[in-house]
């Protein structure tokens, strides 16, 4: 048994810190709200991130952050990328000792163009941890909290820290595969969201499956073009952190990229939508990201531009649409087979 921390109490940091507990880790759940602590410990609920689930009596949330490390032997991070530097702050000042570093964030810093893993890198003091690791993949919590079957892949540049995480995590509904292309692991999980906003946005136009089907298979062309030019093996993106996310996150009820996609198409601003969100939707902050690294790098990645457009720009979705429509004509092989060529290849 391991003393776990797990910070963040969202949706996502609670359902994984309900795997370890089921696991028979000590797992500490940190929230940098106090009275969200409270809430959870007094009624065992997490009511406005997972209200169906009941949680264990024995999940003890922490709003102290030195208490909720001390004698822990890892750290999961789930946080949206947003509080990621700050939170990695306040740990270097209160941990003490060595210990594997998780994380479970899907984004990419749009003001660095920096991964996850490399804005932690920075924060982090090295005498810290050893390599980080990063857990990805099709995995909605409301899922996992129900222990619905779910798979994931852990990565990192030290595949040992990353079979620890395996370790960690693998139980019977929660099979957790490994492997050492953390940067193709990172970038599958954060780009696919933005692919996600574009399919709730074509559900929300009342387009149908065969615009959905387009959007996921030309999406993780966009995807597979960044992400090799980026160091990542294109082979990553047909696995689980690459079109396994894809899928689930273009076509479940639970996601909330999806979600914010749909209601923008409805009429509503951006900001009226996050605000009626309520949880972290990464993909819109994502989009930015993604669109400076296609427009500085060259890259092809028209949807992308697209729903940076609608986001930011105010751009009509339907007319959007349109131009990817009418774009110049394409050998689909030629495409597809310059991913695998040196073409992207940094
Ligand atoms: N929800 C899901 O099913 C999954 C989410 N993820 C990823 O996990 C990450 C977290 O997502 P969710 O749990 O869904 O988000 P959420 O919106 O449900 O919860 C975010 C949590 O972070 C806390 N938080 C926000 N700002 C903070 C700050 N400055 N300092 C400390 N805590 C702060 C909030 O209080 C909340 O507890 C995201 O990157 C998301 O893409 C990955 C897989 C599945
Ligand atoms: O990454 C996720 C599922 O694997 C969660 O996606 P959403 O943030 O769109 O809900």
């Amino acid at each position: 048994m391991d003393k776990v921390a797990v910070l963040g109490a969202g949706s996502w940091g609670t359902a994984l810190a309900m795997v370890l507990n089921e696991n028979g880790h000590d797992v500490r759940l940190w929230t940098h709200l106090k009275e969200h602590a409270e809430e959870i410990n007094t009624t065992n609920k997490n009511q406005s991130y997972l209200p169906e689930v009941t949680l264990p009596s024995n999940l003890v949330a922490f709003n102290d952050l030195k208490e909720a490390l001390q004698n822990v032997t890892s750290v999961i991070f789930v946080l949206p990328t947003s509080a990621i530097r700050d939170v990695c702050r306040q740990v270097a000042k209160v941990l003490d000792h060595k210990v594997t570093i998780i994380h479970g964030t899907k984004g990419i810093e749009p003001e660095t163009l920096k991964r996850i893993s490399e804005m932690m890198e920075e924060e982090l003091p090295k005498h810290l941890f050893d390599e980080i690791v990063v857990l990805s993949g099709p995995s909605h919590a409301e899922e996992v909290s129900v222990k619905h079957p779910t798979t994931v892949t852990a990565s990192s540049k030290n595949i040992k820290e990353a079979e620890k995480a395996q370790d960690l995590f693998i139980n019977q509904y929660f099979r957790v595969y490994t492997s050492p292309d953390m940067v193709g692991v990172e970038l599958g999980g954060s780009l696919k969201n933005i692919i996600a906003l574009g399919a709730g946005i074509s559900d929300g136009l009342g387009y149908g499956d065969n615009a959905k089907a387009a959007l996921m298979t030309r999406g993780l062309a966009e995807i597979a073009r960044l992400g090799t030019t980026m160091g990542a093996d294109p082979l990553t993106f047909v696995g689980l952190s690459g079109i396994g996310d894809l899928i689930v996150t273009c076509t479940s009820v639970h996601s909330r990229n999806w979600k914010a996609g749909n209601l923008l198409a409805g009429g509503k601003g951006l900001n009226d939508v996050l605000e009626q969100m309520g949880m972290v939707v990464e993909g819109v902050r994502t989009t930015e990201a993604a669109y400076h690294l296609a427009t500085t790098q060259d890259i092809e990645m028209p949807i992308t531009k697209g729903i940076y457009k609608i986001l930011f720009e105010d751009a009509d979705p339907k007319e959007i649409v349109d131009q990817l429509m009418t774009r110049m004509r394409r050998h689909e092989m030629e495409d597809l087979s310059a991913i695998l060529s040196d073409r992207y290849r940094t």
